[in-house]
């Protein structure tokens, strides 16, 4: 991701700028995406005529030929085409007579000269009538572009002057030519400048402008379409056909292409939603949650906020946010969370001694072997056998308030741990109970719930023997939890570490599984993970295979306040839940206490610095200070990959 203005950065880590041109048939690909008015063409283009200010396109054409230049012993030919969709229509920008391929709605005779998209078994996807012209230089590039861009459909919006309307694909086709033929190559290069999307509801655009608004936003879910069956691994089945955007680019997306993604961010404050919407957008592409670069900046994250004492609302959102596009956290870090506005989750590692494990186990095995198999024990089919604490009325030792209650439902699949094996268990929920009490305490909105003694009274002991032991997506929302705006849940894990995974509760026109912001946290042994406020109304979880062989524990603790099941509650309390329901809580600043290294300072100081230096209202900028961090590292952490 690039933040605007990045104009020396653009060029060198873009795949585009490192093209091979040894490796025959090699393809790159750019693609400037984000919301219209946050400088895509800005950073493409840029200045052509200003050395400092030239974007990335004319660096790329520098570049291109330089490199060209230095290479020995062989020929080069280069050849450019320039061509614009407007409106789901074609335009040749090289070409001077160049007219629309015709209305999107009537068919217009094919004649000569007009576009069409066509593949072949040999060259893939091409556009027949497409001019492709030579250059031998930058000069003649730069001359070509601004004859192109004078026809470019550019129009002024309310949210920029000069708004591009149309997207457009500037393609370099680079041939090397050996001392034998069988040596050549030939290598693709497109820079794709992508007409920006706005919010449909809250746009001003009128008329024309309106009209064409849509096709851009269509297009763009075309390709959002496209992206996601390709990252889902369904190769077969991508809707390439559905708009003339996606046939253009289907071969920069499949064969043999490194595809980069640029993503344009506004500062301004209006535009949180739609800076949002871009990130999810490079969420989707599937490319965000597999990158190692994700840990380094989470790590400079989680101290920011640790150090930030009095967050704004604003900071701690933006910092939520970019927790929030991160998505999968490897379980070495603290962490502390808004899902949303009411949903709240934190993780620690290291809450308890991870050897307890192997006495754990040792009494689960016990217990497996002596206690009467439940009604519906499915441990057998599945791997995961379940126990619960059942702290009975003889228990004369234990206090009534330490008695562990029983979700009815356990009685059916699991084993009651019963006796001395209660006390093992109790000693771990003190610790919860401690380490709990002192996240929460930091939490206004969360913190009404430390009154109650004690917080758990009740445990749920799943024991899976293997990575193939699993729990499906679900969400702990029982009746007997209570009000489920409120459930608190303390996980405690220990044995092998596994991804728990969360989303958000699907919901009637969901467009796809991205718009159910999926987090990742990897369960290290002995650590803690809360879940509070509305995280089981509005959210589920699950514990997902992997081809681990060792087994691992995990104790929910939980707080059971009635025997309700499911469907039981009266209509009375269900009055009361939804009323409660509806009272919003407002959303507080949170500080994470957990501390952390200088590098919260440094980026403290940047925050600060950046503010004391804008105007009030925009303050969200230091989303810009954020994002770049994030920029720099991927940017570092490409270019790495790329040395190897
Ligand atoms: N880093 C920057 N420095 C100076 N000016 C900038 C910068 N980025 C963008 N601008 C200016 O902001 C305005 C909007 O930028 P630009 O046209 O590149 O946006 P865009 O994302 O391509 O928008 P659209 O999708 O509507 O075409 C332009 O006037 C541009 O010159
Ligand atoms: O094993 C885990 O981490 C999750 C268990 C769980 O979700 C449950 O018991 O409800
Ligand atoms: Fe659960």
């Amino acid at each position: 991701m690039l933040v605007n203005g990045h104009q020396i950065h653009s060029a060198s880590t873009s795949s585009a700028g490192r093209v091979n041109f040894e490796s025959s048939g090699y393809n790159c690909c750019l693609f400037a995406y984000g919301q219209t008015g946050t400088g895509k063409t800005h950073t493409v283009h840029g200045d052509w005529q200003s050395q400092e200010h030239r974007g990335l396109l004319p660096r790329l054409a520098e570049g291109l030929f330089e490199r060209l230049g230095k290479l020995e012993g062989s020929s080069s030919r280069v050849r450019i085409s320039y061509i614009e969709v407007y409106n789901d229509r074609l335009r040749d920008l090289l070409s001077p007579r160049s007219e629309f391929d015709g209305s999107p709605r009537k068919a217009v005779p094919s004649g000569p000269g007009r576009l069409e998209i066509r593949t072949h078994p040999a060259v893939g996807v091409y556009v027949e009538n497409l001019q492709e012209l030579a250059v031998d230089s930058f000069r003649d590039v730069a001359r070509l572009v601004a004859k192109g861009e004078k026809s470019k459909k550019v129009e002024r919006t309310t949210m920029n002057h000069r708004s591009s309307r149309s997207h457009t694909i500037f393609t370099f086709k680079v041939e090397v030519r050996k001392s034998s033929p069988e040596k050549n190559s030939m290598a693709t290069i497109q820079i794709v400048d992508l007409a920006g999307r706005e919010n449909e509801q809250t746009s001003e655009c009128k008329g024309e402008r309106f009209q064409e608004l849509r096709f851009i936003n269509r297009s763009l879910f075309e390709l959002a379409n496209c992206i996601h069956a390709l990252c889902d691994g369904n190769r077969e089945h991508v809707p390439f056909r559905n708009s003339k955007l996606t046939m253009l680019l289907s071969d920069s997306l499949t064969n043999n292409s490194r595809t980069t993604l640029l993503a344009t961010l506004t500062p301004s404050p209006g535009g949180f939603d739609e800076n949002i919407l871009t990130c999810r957008f490079l969420e989707s592409t599937g490319a965000v949650p597999e990158l190692t670069w994700m840990i380094p900046l989470q790590e400079r994250l989680a101290s920011c906020i640790a150090d930030i004492h009095e967050p704004t609302d604003l900071q701690f959102k933006l910092c939520t946010t970019v927790f929030r596009m991160l998505r999968t956290y490897d379980g070495t870090e603290p962490l502390a969370l808004w899902l949303d506005d009411e949903s709240f989750v934190s993780y620690c590692p290291d809450v308890c001694d991870a050897g307890i494990f192997h006495q754990l186990s040792e009494t689960l095995a016990l217990v497996a072997s002596s206690a009467p198999r439940p009604p519906k024990d499915t441990s057998a089919a599945n791997d995961r056998s379940q126990f619960y604490a059942a702290g009975t009325f003889e228990d004369a030792a234990l206090e009534a308030a330490q008695r562990f209650r029983l979700n009815p439902r356990w009685c059916l699949a699991g084993r009651a741990l019963q006796g001395q094996h209660v006390e093992s268990v109790l000693v771990l929920r003190d610790l919860v109970e401690k380490e709990t009490r002192r996240t929460l305490a930091a939490i206004p909105q969360l913190s009404a719930h430390l009154a109650e003694m004690p917080l758990f009274n009740s445990v749920l002991v799943n024991h899976y023997m293997d990575g193939q032991a699993q729990i499906k997506w679900h969400a702990d929302d029982e009746n007997c939890y209570g009000c489920p705006d409120q459930i608190l849940i303390g996980s405690l894990s220990l044995g092998a570490p596994r991804r728990f995974e969360l989303r958000r509760k699907p919901r009637k026109g969901d467009a796809d599984r991205s718009a159910q912001a999926r987090q990742s946290i990897l369960l290290q042994p002995g650590s803690l993970l809360i879940m509070a406020g509305a995280t089981q109304a509005r959210w589920q979880h699950c514990l997902p295979p992997d081809d681990t062989t060792d087994p691992r524990i995990n104790l929910t603790f939980r707080r059971i306040c009635g025997d309700l099941r499911r469907g039981e509650l009266p209509e009375k309390e269900q009055k009361k839940q939804r009323a409660k329901r509806r009272s919003r809580i407002t959303t507080q600043p949170v500080v994470n206490r957990f501390a952390a290294a200088e590098v919260a300072k440094t980026l403290q100081a940047e925050i600060a610095d950046l503010q004391s230096g804008l105007a009030e209202g925009e303050a969200l900028s230091s989303a810009v200070t954020l994002l770049r961090q994030f920029s720099l590292v991927w940017a570092e952490d490409n270019t790495a990959q790329d040395c190897k």
